[in-house]
């Protein structure tokens, strides 16, 4: 894989089983309203477009919502959360091996992720992954999500890199589509929360064990954040 000078990953299903503490906190939240859990699979299904998403479709699995319901809901879901981001939450086996790899080989690394950045940032100060990232891209408020490559495209500039020095790491097709919008190479991590089949990726493109990501770094990007 030539010039990889820097490295970006997406979070949910990617560098973190974050599934289990979004199911207790839509659990939570549905309860509030006298509505059944949903099983880990089918929250599972739900996740890739950010949290206002997956509130929406276990409200839809579940009888539906007005868009009052859905904004109590949401904020019910997101006090549950910030109090659960790492109670089940851990990184996949072997990213911290991978992360202090790419750290050693000294190339600037970040993370893309439709979560928002409180969440985000949190989990990663949480579970000790934070001082491997130089930058951390949430979803933030009034701005596109994934798949839009604005928040892809403003990682790699903060790492100090051209997006063909960069590849883009994720789990789903937001992930994938995102990293065709933007024009960046993208790498599969197939272990995690995909729920659409990407027929395009050669099985040269995927890996499904953090010990094996075929990841060669070629320099590094001048980031002036390290
Ligand atoms: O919040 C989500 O739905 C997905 O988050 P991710 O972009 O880190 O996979
Ligand atoms: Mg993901």
């Amino acid at each position: 894989m030539p010039n990889v000078k820097a490295i970006v990953f997406d979070l949910d299903g990617t560098l973190i089983h974050s599934a289990p503490d979004l199911q207790l906190a839509a659990n939570a939240a549905l309860h509030a309203i006298g509505r059944a859990p949903l099983d880990l699979a089918t929250i599972i299904s739900f996740i890739g477009d950010g949290v206002e998403a997956l509130v929406r479709r276990a409200l839809d699995a579940t009888g539906g919502a007005d868009d009052a319901l859905f904004q109590t809901v949401l904020a019910h879901f997101l006090d549950v959360y910030a109090q659960n981001v790492t109670t089940h939450t851990r990184p996949y086996v072997d990213v911290i091996a991978a992360l202090e790899q790419f750290r050693a080989a000294g190339i600037p690394l970040g993370i893309c992720t439709n979560k928002p950045t409180g969440p985000a940032r949190a989990i990663c100060e949480q579970l000790a992954l934070a001082p491997y990232f130089d930058v951390i891209v949430g979803a933030e408020p009034g701005q596109p999500k994934k798949p839009d490559p604005a928040s892809l495209l403003a990682s790699i500039k903060a790492l100090g890199c051209d997006p063909d020095q960069a590849l883009y790491v994720g789990d789903s097709a937001v992930d994938y589509q995102t990293a065709r919008n933007a024009q960046v190479r993208f790498r599969h991590f197939s272990g995690g929360y995909l729920n659409t089949a990407l027929p395009e990726l050669g099985d040269a493109d995927r890996f499904d064990d953090w010990a094996k990501h075929g990841i060669t770094p070629t320099g590094r990007c001048p980031s002036n954040l390290l």
